[in-house]
């Protein structure tokens, strides 16, 4: 993958594909959180002072993800607010309104044109249902619209990796491409514990997207790369189902409910095969009269509806995170958003903040959790990706790194 300091932009237009979907306040649709926006400046800048005449292209929620699907015009704001030249943003995705702009930029100008979502071929619905290869993609709107008046592709958007979309995998087989500088710091990130993590080697999987962790546990115990999996949230919970225990018909019919219990098998298969590898909640907590109590393992069964890691369970993760060198970090380890049972996630994530080893979290709750409890520069890499970090993790071929990797040079 090339660079994007190995192309010279002076007076050339720039295809900048950025990944900036956001959170949003689910009344004011107002942006939550504008960390993917300050990790692309960098990438926006560079470009600009090269001289680029910068296209850049994104996407904000999804036919999957109605309740974000939004304009970027806020998004534009927000980009200006860390920009001494502003940039214009253009309410069109790649339409008449669109190229008129492109056309009319001159270097060091940027624009930023309207989410992507609302073209048909960009939303996952299309995706899952049509299955373009990159090279029939170049009948699309998208591309058919911006590719003649675009000079160079450059794709910074790691945390939509997992998304076969013309904006992601089409361009690189038509322009010279190059990886930004953000790519590849991600890339770096995940690979210091994809390839070499420095032992112990310690994954913290917890949260309710559990088909995540458990693909990823698959990976990282066959693999070795895992010498220890600490399991909380419902992960922790579906492993102490696995070894035989029961929750209470309160839990499980939660679990049964969004068809989690489908992973049992998954997790009865690593404990039997990897039974010094992973570690199970040995208590946890509930709430009773407005106040936490953790209840050890064995007095289970019991009617409440455990939310959290209990008391021992966080002490001994804490040693353990500790003792690491390296450290993953994906999913909470309880329902950190009800204060009785914060507790567990931002003890644990306080005992990463100070630990000594190289530390990497990433997934959209883990990275809010993470803000809330402790200072984001205190963990050695914060990923901006969710899906496409596990995915990545988990030895799966993403869309983009295979365009990436038979992307047209000068
Ligand atoms: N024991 C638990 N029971 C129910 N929900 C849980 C539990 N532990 C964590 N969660 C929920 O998991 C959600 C985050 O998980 P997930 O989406 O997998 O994380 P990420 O967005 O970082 O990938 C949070 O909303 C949290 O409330
Ligand atoms: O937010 C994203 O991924 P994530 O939810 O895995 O963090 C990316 O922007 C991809 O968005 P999408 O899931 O609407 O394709």
């Amino acid at each position: 993958m090339k660079g994007i300091d190995e192309y010279n932009y002076k007076n050339k237009t720039v295809l900048l594909r950025i990944d900036i979907n956001l959170p949003l306040d689910p009344l004011t649709k107002k942006i939550v959180s504008e960390s993917r926006i300050k990790k692309s400046i960098p990438t926006i800048k560079a470009l600009l002072e090269k001289g680029a005449k910068l296209v850049m292209i994104a996407h904000q929620g999804d036919t999957l993800d109605y309740d974000n699907l939004i304009p970027l015009k806020e998004h534009a704001e927000k980009i200006n607010a860390c920009l001494e030249k502003p940039i214009t943003y253009i309410d069109d995705p790649c339409g008449p309104a669109a190229q008129a702009a492109i056309a009319e930029l001159r270097a060091g100008e940027g624009i930023l044109l309207g989410n992507l979502r609302y073209l048909t071929e960009e939303v996952s619905t299309f995706e899952n249902a049509i299955k373009l290869k990159p090279e029939e993609m170049e009948h699309t709107y998208l591309v058919r619209s911006l590719l003649p008046l675009c000079d160079y592709y450059v794709n910074d958007a790691f945390a939509a990796a997992h998304r076969n979309a013309p904006s992601m995998v089409a361009f690189q087989r038509l322009l010279p491409t190059a990886a930004g500088p953000l790519m590849e710091k991600e890339i770096t990130a995940l690979d210091r514990i994809m390839e070499h993590p420095k032992a112990p080697c310690v994954f913290l999987l917890g949260g309710a997207k559990i088909s995540d962790a458990f693909g990823m546990m698959r990976q990282v115990l066959q693999t070795k790369r895992a010498d220890l999996i600490l399991t909380s949230g419902i992960t922790g919970e579906i492993m102490l189902m696995a070894k035989g225990y029961s929750l209470g018909e309160k839990k499980e019919t939660f679990i049964k409910d969004r068809g989690l219990d489908v992973f049992l098998d998954a997790a009865k298969e690593y404990l039997e095969q990897y039974p010094e590898k992973i570690r199970v909640p040995v208590d946890l907590a509930y709430e009773k009269n407005g106040k936490r109590h953790s209840l050890p393992v064995e007095k289970l069964p019991q009617p409440e509806m455990f939310m959290d890691l209990g008391d021992e369970s966080i002490k001994l993760y804490e040693k353990e995170i500790a003792r690491a060198n390296t450290i993953f970090v994906n999913g909470p380890a309880g329902v950190y958003e009800k204060l009785p049972f914060e507790e567990g996630t931002r003890r644990i994530w306080k005992a990463i903040a100070s630990a000594k080893g190289y530390s990497v979290i990433g997934g959209g709750d883990t990275v809010s959790a993470a803000q809330k409890y402790i200072a984001l520069q205190d963990v050695d890499y914060v990923c901006t990706a969710g899906g496409a970090m596990v995915r990545y993790l988990s030895g799966r071929e993403l869309p983009l790194i295979k365009a990436m990797k038979s992307a047209r040079a000068e």
